[in-house]
């Protein structure tokens, strides 16, 4: 039988592209998290036994308490980091009620699509954002 004890899976995040009047949520990671100081879509690791819809409300009540409708997905991303590989579920959100609170980020901001890059993304979302400035940019 193959020997598949060193391969690991990687860690499920979930992340949502909350899109409000023609602009995208960005949040700042907090600098004492991984990978802290960098911007990235809402979300964080799906638990046991969660879908990822489930995963993302959770998420984005405990991040900003906010509750949002997750629609379709919108990107899958494989990406290794030098501590481990994630699968990145990318999916679109409505925004459905409360206002933003910096709970566990930095701060966040609402961007156009063609302006995304001029923030220091996390180098996973690429795709996502290339997917974004596909679809909606001018
Ligand atoms: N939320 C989010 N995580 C991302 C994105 N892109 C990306 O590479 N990640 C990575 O996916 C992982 C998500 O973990 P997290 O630390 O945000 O999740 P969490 O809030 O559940 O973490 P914790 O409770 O363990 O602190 C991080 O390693 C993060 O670097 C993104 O756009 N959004």
């Amino acid at each position: 039988m193959a020997d598949n004890s060193n391969m690991k899976q990687p860690v499920h995040v979930c992340a949502a592209v909350i899109r409000h009047q023609q602009k995208i949520l960005l949040t700042l990671r907090p600098e004492d998290k991984k990978l802290g100081g960098f911007w990235e879509f809402p979300g964080g690791k799906i638990e046991a036994g969660e879908s990822p819809q489930y995963a993302l409300q959770r998420e984005l009540r405990e991040e900003l308490d906010i509750e949002v409708t997750v629609g379709a997905l919108l990107e899958t991303v494989y990406h290794s980091y030098a501590w481990g590989d994630v699968k990145i579920l990318a999916y679109l959100c409505s925004w459905k009620s409360g206002v933003i609170k910096h709970l566990e980020v930095s701060d966040h901001s609402w961007v156009a699509p063609e302006n995304l890059l001029d923030y220091d993304i996390l180098v996973a979302d690429q795709p996502i954002i290339r997917k974004l400035q596909e679809t909606y940019a001018n």
